[in-house]
């Protein structure tokens, strides 16, 4: 799937007069394209949060498109497209997402518990070669889980809750939730922001081989090393995306 922002804005107004509007993204074209790691390096501020909730269908833009192959996301139903995205799209956020009264296993298997079986209850679905109800099966979803906690070392905190975890087993946990669903799509806002260099290999490790099993991956980050895994890389600053050497 590939993925086409063309011209997107976001400001905001910042009174009840509307008459002081803030820019947060300048006008911005980019295209995401599948088997390929994005990274957008940017200094606090500069937009990256913003930009990625943009392409992820979070947040609509103030000006412009975003069409996943041809289809303009923020033209779909808001139901048709969450389903889309539960199924689609993994999003790693920043901060702490977790569901807190669920273990760590439940909330890794929560996204695809909640994914429905029907492979064409979307326009937007069927597009996309990777969205078939079979892959989903509790069989597949379960290895899966079983494959990530062992990967990013959640082995003995499996049965652990949120409170119960520091805070980078949060986030390797929030890392798992966002790849159960095996995501043709995925966006990581700062994925290694609480991790050390060790974690933070494995998940650099894990997200470029997810890009070599054809997944689009876009990574926000202010993480140097993020370099050593990029195929293309951006800077953001103050709203302004430029490719980089
Ligand atoms: N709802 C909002 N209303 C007004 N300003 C906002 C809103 N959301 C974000 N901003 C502003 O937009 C700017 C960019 O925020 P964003 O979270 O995209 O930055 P970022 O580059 O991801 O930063 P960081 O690396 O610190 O996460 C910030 O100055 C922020 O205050």
């Amino acid at each position: 799937m590939i993925i086409k922002a063309q011209d997107i804005s976001v400001s905001y107004t910042q009174n009840a007069k509307k008459d002081n509007v803030i820019n947060i993204i300048d006008p911005v074209d980019i295209t995401i394209v599948p088997g390929k790691v994005t990274v957008i390096f940017g200094r606090s501020g500069s937009g990256k949060t913003t930009l990625l909730s943009v392409l992820a269908g979070l947040l609509k833009p103030s000006e412009g498109t975003v069409l996943y192959d041809d289809i303009d996301i923020y033209k779909q139903k808001d139901d048709i497209f969450s389903e889309f995205r539960n199924q689609n799209i993994g999003f790693i956020p920043q901060g702490q997402s977790l569901i807190s009264g669920l273990t760590v296993r439940e909330n890794i298997l929560l996204p695809a518990r909640e994914s429905k079986r029907s492979a064409n209850t979307s326009g937007v679905k069927a597009v996309n070669a990777n969205a078939t109800s079979n892959e989903n099966n509790a069989g597949s979803c379960t290895k899966r889980a079983d494959n990530l906690i062992s990967t990013l070392g959640l082995l003995d905190r499996a049965d652990y809750l949120p409170s119960q975890l520091s805070g980078g087993e949060i986030r390797r946990c929030a890392i798992a939730r966002a790849l159960i669903n095996d995501p043709s799509v995925i966006f990581a806002d700062e994925p290694t922001g609480d991790l050390d260099d060790h974690n933070t290999k494995i998940v650099f490790e894990l997200l470029r081989q997810k890009a070599r099993d054809d997944a689009a991956v876009v990574i926000v980050t202010h993480e140097e090393t993020a370099y050593n895994y990029a195929d293309i890389v951006y800077r953001m600053d103050a709203g302004a995306l430029a490719l980089s050497a």
